[in-house]
């Protein structure tokens, strides 16, 4: 039986920790200044970066617990959701975009829960590379890059928009198989 506290679902923990830490540092510079947002993408960057490293973990040593499998993604959204939400308090970044992604991402948690009698629903390949593109998009904005004459965030953020639209319907469908037994 694999241990609740294997180095996977601490890294996961770490994760949700550094939330706290990055929104400590992107409200006290209010994302102006250089250095300060240097230091706000950093800290996104390396809580980003154990959630490749905690997958790969599971998988090598075998430590993929159920607790991984429901953590790990809301660790994700805890990370992503909360810097949306900053780049739209702060004007980077339009309002519509953060609730569309913010009700996907939510609305598939909530998905996950009720039909956990039936099932556990794993993050797909779909949801994996919507992450990825979510964390480079989110990276890009956050860096102090010159955004009038950004054309690179703006399609990086479109893309991850699209597949979070198309995966979070593609797990719908994944939820009401699970519920229908099959
Ligand atoms: O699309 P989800 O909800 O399965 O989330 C995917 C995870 O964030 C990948 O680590």
């Amino acid at each position: 039986m694999v241990s609740l506290y294997n180095p996977a679902n601490i890294l996961t923990v770490v994760r949700i920790i550094l939330v706290p830490v990055f929104v400590a540092i992107a409200v006290a510079s209010g994302l102006t200044g250089t250095g300060q947002r240097i230091a706000a993408c950093l800290v996104f960057c390396v809580a980003s970066a154990t959630d490749y490293v905690d997958g790969w973990i599971a998988r090598k040593w075998s430590m993929v617990t159920s607790f991984g499998k429901i953590a790990d993604p809301i660790a994700d959204k805890a990370l992503t959701g909360t810097a949306l939400v900053l780049l739209s308090a702060y004007d980077r970044l339009p309002w519509w975009v953060t609730v569309v992604i913010l009700a996907r991402e939510w609305g598939v948690t909530a998905l996950r829960f009720w039909v956990i009698r039936f099932g556990v629903i794993a993050a797909s390949r779909g949801g994996k590379l919507k992450t990825v593109l979510q964390i480079g998009a989110i990276a890009w904005y956050l860096w102090p890059v010159p955004h009038p004459a950004d054309v690179v965030g703006p399609w990086l953020m479109g893309a991850a928009l699209v597949v979070t639209v198309v995966t979070g319907g593609d797990y719908v469908l994944q939820a009401l198989r699970l519920r229908r037994g099959n």
